[in-house]
């Protein structure tokens, strides 16, 4: 089994599920969304994309957070997260987990999960000391539901480990789908 993921959270879930992969490799592709590509599609897309070649199980996927059409950045910078975060208060934005299984034999499954989460009002004291935090680096929608933003989520809708990175009983059912025991 390969986890094609540089992400630990990907790994701590899929251990959550009993899943001990033998090997991680970081996938290395351009992750540039298309002119207009809608979300879903970019999310079912870059998890395709990240299967890198192996012998095994391979798994990979992508998260992505879209406020309406707009995907919204990958946040690398204090700007870029202070942007998500201004967009996301006040207002519900969906998150879309698209994940990738190629079995042993060559056959692939994938699927993308979707779900609704719900920022409260941010003030300008708690945007500022989670932009000080710094979670959100690396995060897409410059957040982390696992971590403190958690106090800012007032609805979620759909997968929670989704949401985080990796959702695991989409991941469980396309693994067993493809002969995984
Ligand atoms: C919305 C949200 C995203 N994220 C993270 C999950 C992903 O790691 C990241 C989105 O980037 P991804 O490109 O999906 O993943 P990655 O670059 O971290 O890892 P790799 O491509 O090697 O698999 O955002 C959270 O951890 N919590 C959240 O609540």
């Amino acid at each position: 089994m390969i986890l094609a993921s540089a992400s630990p959270r990907r790994l701590e879930l899929l251990r959550q599920i009993g899943i001990e992969p033998d090997q991680i490799v970081a996938p290395d592709i351009d992750e540039t969304p298309l002119a207009g590509e809608p979300p879903r599609a970019y999310a079912l897309r870059i998890a395709l994309a990240k299967l890198v070649p192996g012998d095994g199980f391979v798994i990979a996927a992508d998260t992505v957070a879209a406020a309406g059409a707009r995907i919204l950045p990958k946040a690398e910078t204090p700007e870029q997260a202070e942007k998500c975060l201004t967009l996301l208060s006040g207002r519900r934005h969906r998150v879309y987990t698209g994940v990738a299984v190629r079995a042993p034999d060559g056959r692939v499954a994938s699927r993308v999960v979707g779900s609704v989460v719900g920022f409260a009002r941010l003030d300008a004291g708690q945007l500022r000391d989670y932009l000080d935090g710094g979670e959100w680096r690396g995060k897409a929608g410059g957040y982390a539901i696992q971590g403190k933003a958690a106090a800012f989520v007032d609805f979620v809708s759909g997968s929670y480990s989704g949401v985080v990175g990796l959702p695991l009983h989409e991941t469980a059912s396309l693994l067993r789908g493809l002969g995984y025991r």
